[in-house]
C-alpha cells in the first residue's frame, strides 16, 4: 500500500526533472505511476520556456500530437508553467527544469529544442542592443546542447537571430558537433506578418498567402519578396513601399504598442509553434515541407542567410535559390542589408574578443567579403 504522501508524490513526478538523484532521493520517482509516457513522438525542450514567448509555445507544443515529451526550461518560474500545462489532457509529458544546475537533464535526448531565452528589447532600442547579454545566454544554453543532444535541431529565437545564430554556429564548432543542417534562425513571425499585411491590401484570407521573406531578422535585412508571393499578385509603387516598411518595422510596431512591457509574444509563439511543427513534420518524413529560415547559406556571399528551405530527416535537406527578384528588391535593399551584416560581423568579432571565443574562418574572412562585396554593390547601384 502506498501512502498518501507517496501517492501525490509519484502523480506530481512529471513536474520535476528526471535527474538520477532525485530518482534516487525524493519521493518523486515515477516508477509506480501505470503512464509510463506519452504517445509515440518527438521530445521537445523549450528553453526560456517561463517567458512571454515560452508560455504560449509551450501551450502550442503542448497542443501538437507530434510531441511525446516537452521539456520547459528557464532559470524562473518553471514549476507553475509546467503544472499548469500538464492538465492539458493532450498527450505530451510536461517535465519542468529550473536553473542552470538542470539544464543538462532538460536537454538529455531530445530531439528539437527551441531557445526563445533572453531580454526583448524596449522602445528606443534596436535588436542589436540586445546582443550583448542574449549573445552569452545563447552560449551558455547551446554549450548544453553540445552536451546532451548534439544530434538535435536548434531553433533559435533569441535576438538578434541575426548575430546568435553564427555564435550558436561558433559554440557547435568548438565542440566539434556543428551540423549547419541542423541550426535555424526563426524568421517565421517576418512571413506570418507579410501573409497577414499582404492579404489585408489585397482582402484575401490570410490563410492563402505565402511570401516569402528572406535575408535576416533586423529592419532592413528583412526582405520581403512581394514579386513572389503566393498567389501571384501585382502591387502598385505606393503598396510595395507600404508593405516593405511595414513587414521590415513589425517588431518595433509590437514594442512601440507595449510600451516598455516587450515586444512579440503572442504572435511570435504562433510563428515559432508553427515552424517547430514543420521542423518535427520533416524529421518524420513528410515530404514538401518548406519554410523560410536563417541558416548558414550559400545562396549568396554571405554565411548565414534567411531564405526558403525543405526540411527532411536531417533537417535542412536543401537550400532553394532566391528565384528572380525584380528591381526594387534587388538593389537598394541588398545594399543595405549588406552594410547591415557587415556592422552584425564587427559587433560579434568585438564579442569573441571580449568572451574569447574562437571565431576561426567566420570572423575576418567573411568580415573581409561583406566589405568588398557591400562597395561593390554600392558601386553597383549608384
Ligand atoms: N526571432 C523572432 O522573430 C523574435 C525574437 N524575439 C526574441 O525572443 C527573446 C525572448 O523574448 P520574450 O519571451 O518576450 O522575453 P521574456 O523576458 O518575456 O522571456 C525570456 C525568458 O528567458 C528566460 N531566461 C533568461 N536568461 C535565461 C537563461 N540563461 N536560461 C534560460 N532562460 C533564460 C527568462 O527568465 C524569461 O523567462 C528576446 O530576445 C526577443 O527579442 C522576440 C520576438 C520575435
Ligand atoms: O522586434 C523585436 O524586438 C522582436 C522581434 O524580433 C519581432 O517582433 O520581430
Amino acid at each position: 500500500m502506498q501512502s498518501s504522501a507517496e501517492r501525490i508524490a509519484r502523480i506530481a513526478g512529471h513536474l520535476y526533472p528526471p535527474s538520477s538523484q532525485m530518482e534516487e532521493t525524493s519521493l518523486l520517482r515515477r516508477s509506480g505511476c501505470r503512464a509510463k509516457g506519452g504517445t509515440p513522438g518527438f521530445k521537445v525542450a523549450i528553453l526560456g520556456a517561463a517567458g512571454g514567448i515560452g508560455q504560449p509555445l509551450a501551450m502550442l507544443m503542448k497542443m501538437n500530437p507530434l510531441v511525446s515529451v516537452l521539456h520547459l526550461y528557464d532559470v524562473v518560474n518553471t514549476p507553475g508553467v509546467t503544472a499548469d500545462l500538464s492538465h492539458m489532457n493532450t498527450g505530451a509529458v510536461v517535465r519542468g527544469f529550473l536553473g542552470q544546475a538542470q539544464l543538462d537533464d532538460a536537454l538529455t535526448g531530445m530531439d528539437l529544442v527551441i531557445i526563445p531565452a533572453g531580454v526583448p528589447r524596449k522602445p528606443g532600442m534596436t535588436r542589436d542592443d540586445l546582443f550583448n547579454i542574449n549573445a552569452g545566454i545563447v552560449r551558455t544554453l547551446c554549450e548544453g546542447v553540445t552536451r546532451r543532444c548534439p544530434n538535435a535541431i536548434v531553433n533559435l529565437i533569441s535576438n538578434p537571430v541575426n548575430s546568435t545564430v553564427p555564435i550558436a554556429a561558433e559554440v557547435f564548432k568548438k565542440a566539434g558537433t556543428y551540423n549547419p543542417r541542423k541550426l535555424l534562425g526563426v524568421t517565421t513571425l517576418d512571413v506570418v506578418r507579410a501573409n497577414t499585411f499582404v492579404a489585408e491590401v489585397l482582402g484575401l484570407e490570410p490563410r492563402d498567402v505565402n511570401v516569402p521573406v528572406v535575408g535576416g531578422h533586423a529592419g532592413v535585412t528583412i526582405l520581403p519578396l512581394l514579386s513572389q508571393a503566393n498567389p501571384p499578385s501585382s502591387f502598385t509603387r505606393e503598396e510595395v513601399t507600404y508593405l516593405t516598411n511595414r513587414i521590415q518595422n513589425g517588431g518595433t510596431e509590437v514594442v512601440e504598442a507595449k510600451a516598455g512591457t516587450g515586444s512579440a509574444t503572442l504572435s511570435m509563439a504562433y510563428a515559432a509553434a508553427q515552424f517547430a511543427d514543420a521542423c518535427l513534420r520533416g524529421l518524420r518524413g513528410d515530404a514538401g515541407i518548406v519554410e523560410c529560415s536563417y541558416v548558414a547559406s550559400q545562396v549568396t556571399e554571405l554565411p548565414f542567410f534567411a531564405s526558403r528551405v525543405r526540411l527532411g530527416r536531417g533537417g535542412v535537406e536543401e537550400i532553394l535559390p532566391l528565384g528572380p527578384l525584380n528591381e526594387y528588391e534587388r538593389y537598394p535593399l541588398l545594399k543595405t542589408f549588406l552594410l547591415t551584416c557587415q556592422y552584425v560581423y564587427w559587433q560579434i568579432i568585438n564579442w569573441d574578443i571580449h568572451m574569447s571565443l574562437t571565431m576561426n574562418h567566420l570572423s575576418c574572412i567573411n568580415t573581409l567579403n561583406f566589405r568588398s562585396n557591400a562597395s561593390m554593390i554600392l558601386k553597383l547601384t549608384k
